[in-house]
């Protein structure tokens, strides 16, 4: 378990990346979500002890993190948003290396070790290619091999199926589900479907701060009854903003679809919609704003 608390951080140009932060993570799965400049990554560094904060704490299993880093960091896998790799080196040779800097020195065990971890990340078959002319998923999905070396407890992954086609998208995630049923998994991420089809917990960031820490399925169920929508003509939307909440405006088949939030049934026109997690995700965005 993971207990995020009180974690704050201004950057040196007055940009209050993250503020008084508090968080409960368990193992499984779980999804960080906010737009871009959140706070995201920064939060994912703090955790991963790769910068610190200004105030707050951070325990897994009970273990203070930020005041323990180097045993910390053996507890902990991270993917990071930009993760590079030496496009040259096949990916056993790297994934060697990579064990070799996380303290796997006997020979034979680490041999194992690769062995087994390119086989979990379905790459057992390309291990003698070169990084270099991986595909996106390929790339992540060895991104997510370096991670589990040393049997983390904690797994951090900062968006990672941005760029992904939906079929790799899917086989990165069923991934991460998978490695989720024994640690504690942060996906981080901008895109709302990763956190409904995957995460059974999750939070809502927007400008540093979390506007919604729950279960994805009772958020939804706090809006029963209040998602409404109606397809508008576009000269239409200007006005129905001043007057209503537009949670968001979508063109579908060449049509403007708008989804309101409202108690009761804001006009004519407009149908009673199941909500999902993406106009929760809205409704907490327009809070914000
Ligand atoms: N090193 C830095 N110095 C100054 N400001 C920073 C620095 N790193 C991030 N920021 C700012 O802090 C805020 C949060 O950034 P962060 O990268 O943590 O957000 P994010 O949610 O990960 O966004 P993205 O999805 O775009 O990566 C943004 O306003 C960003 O511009």
């Amino acid at each position: 378990m993971l207990h995020i608390r009180e974690l704050s951080k201004t950057y040196a140009n007055g940009v209050k990346a993250l503020h008084q932060i508090n968080l409960d993570i368990p193992t499984g799965m779980f999804g960080l979500l906010g737009p871009n400049g959140a706070g995201k990554s920064t939060l994912m560094r703090t955790i991963a002890t790769l910068q610190d904060p200004d105030s707050g704490s951070i325990t897994l299993d009970g273990l203070d993190v930020l005041n323990n880093k180097h045993e910390a960091r053996k507890q902990l896998g991270y993917l990071p948003q930009d993760f590079g790799v030496y496009p040259k080196e096949s990916a056993r040779d790297m994934l060697e290396h990579f064990a070799v800097l996380k303290g796997v020195l006997a020979t034979g065990e680490r041999r194992d070790l690769v062995e087994a971890l390119l086989k979990q990340v379905n790459l057992w078959e390309v291990r003698n290619q070169k990084l270099g002319g991986f595909s996106g998923g390929m790339r992540q999905r060895f991104g997510i091999a370096q991670a589990l070396i040393g049997q983390p407890k904690l797994i951090i992954v900062d968006e990672p199926t941005a760029g992904l086609d939906p079929e790799e998208r899917n086989r990165f995630l069923n991934l991460l589900a998978e490695i989720g049923e024994s640690v504690v998994v942060i996906l981080s991420t901008h895109i709302v479907e990763d956190v409904t089809d995957l995460c059974p917990r999750m939070a809502i960031i927007c400008k540093g701060e979390v506007r919604l820490h729950g279960e994805p399925r009772e958020s939804i169920r706090s809006l029963e009854g209040k998602v409404w929508k109606r397809t508008v003509a576009k000269a239409e939307l200007a006005d129905m903003g001043k007057t209503m909440t537009l949670l968001s405006t979508r063109l579908v088949g060449g049509q403007t679809v708008v989804h309101v939030l409202s108690d009761a049934n804001p006009g004519a026109g407009f149908e009673a919609i199941p909500p999902d997690l993406e106009d929760v995700y809205f409704g907490q965005l327009r809070a914000a704003a």
